[in-house]
C-alpha cells in the first residue's frame, strides 16, 4: 500500500541506507507554500525520480535539495549531516552534485578539454600546469576515463559546439561526474531531445548510477518506467506516492493528478 507525504520507512532491524534525506521541508514564495512538508528518503545506489504535472514542484524540490534555494522550513540531511544551512558550492563539494547547471560546457573547446577544465575546478591547485608533468598526466587519464565512460572516446578531438545533442548531453554527465559525485541529480535529462537520443541516454544514466545515486526529474514516463527503481509523485508541492513504478501508477491519486492529464 502506498503511503502519501511519508517518508519511506526503514525495514524493522534494518539501519537506513538513505543518502539523502529530506524531513518536512517547505518553500515559500511570499504567500505561496510552492513546497509543503516534503518527507523524501533516496537511498544510496538507487535511481530515483521526482514526477508530477507542470508546477507540482519539482524544479524548486531539486532547488531546495541543492541547496540553490534556501529552505523555509525543515532539514535536510546528506549522508547523515545536515546540509540545510549549506550553500550549492558547499554540498557539492561534499558529492551532491546537479548536472547541466554547474557542469557548464564551454562550446569551443574540445570534449577533452571541457573534460580537463571541470577536473581543474574540482581539483583547483592540485592541477596547476607548472606544478608537474605527472599532475597533467594524471589530469589527462582521468579525463580520458571519464571521457569513455560516457561513450565519447571517438569523439574527445571535436569541439562541444559540433556533438550531436544526445552527445553534448553526455559530455555534461562527464563534466559532472568530474566533480566526483555521489548522489547526481539530472535535471531533465531527456528533455529536447529526439527519439535516436533517448535509449542512448537512458542506458548512459544506468551505466553512470553504478556505484553512485542519481535523482533525477523527468517528463518521460517511458523513461521513468525502464530507468527507475523508485519513483516519487509530486502534486501542489505535496507528495501523493511513492514507490515502484508499477506502484505508484496503479495509485488513483496519480492517476488522476498525473498519469490521468497526461494520458488524456
Ligand atoms: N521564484 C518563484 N516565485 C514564485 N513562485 C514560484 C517560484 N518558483 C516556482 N514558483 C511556483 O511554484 C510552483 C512550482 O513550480 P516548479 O517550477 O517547482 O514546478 P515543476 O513541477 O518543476 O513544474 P514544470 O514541470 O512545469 O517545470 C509553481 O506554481 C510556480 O509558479
Amino acid at each position: 500500500m502506498l503511503q502519501a507525504a511519508s517518508a519511506i520507512p526503514a525495514a524493522a532491524g534494518q539501519p537506513t541506507d538513505n543518502i539523502l534525506v529530506a524531513e518536512n521541508v517547505s518553500k515559500r514564495f511570499g504567500g505561496f507554500l510552492a513546497v509543503s512538508n516534503l518527507n523524501l528518503a533516496v537511498r544510496r545506489g538507487s535511481i530515483h525520480a521526482l514526477i508530477g504535472p507542470n508546477g507540482a514542484g519539482k524544479t524548486t524540490c531539486f532547488n531546495l535539495l541543492t541547496k540553490a534555494l534556501a529552505l523555509s522550513s525543515g532539514r535536510i540531511m546528506f549522508n547523515g549531516s545536515d546540509i540545510s544551512d549549506l550553500r550549492s558550492a558547499a554540498v557539492a563539494k561534499r558529492g551532491l552534485v546537479r548536472s547541466f547547471q554547474i557542469s557548464a560546457t564551454f562550446p569551443n573547446l574540445t570534449v577533452l578539454e571541457n573534460v580537463r577544465v571541470a577536473l581543474q575546478a574540482k581539483h583547483g591547485k592540485s592541477y596547476h600546469f607548472w606544478r608537474s608533468i605527472h599532475s597533467i598526466d594524471s589530469l589527462n587519464a582521468r579525463a580520458l576515463e571519464l571521457i569513455g565512460e560516457v561513450g565519447l572516446s571517438a569523439s574527445q578531438g571535436v569541439t562541444a559546439a559540433e556533438l550531436s545533442y544526445g552527445k553534448k548531453r553526455a559530455l555534461e554527465i562527464a563534466t559532472t561526474l568530474a566533480l566526483e559525485p555521489e548522489l547526481l541529480l539530472l535535471d531533465e535529462p531527456t528533455a529536447g531531445m529526439g527519439h535516436e537520443d533517448i535509449e542512448p541516454i537512458t542506458d548512459l544514466i544506468r551505466r553512470v548510477a553504478v556505484g553512485r545515486t542519481v535523482l533525477l526529474v523527468e517528463h518521460n514516463l517511458s523513461v521513468v518506467s525502464t530507468l527507475c527503481d523508485r519513483i516519487t509523485v509530486l502534486q501542489h508541492g505535496q507528495i501523493i506516492a511513492d514507490g515502484t513504478y508499477a506502484e505508484v501508477s496503479a495509485n488513483p491519486l496519480v492517476r488522476t493528478a498525473y498519469l490521468g492529464e497526461d494520458d488524456a
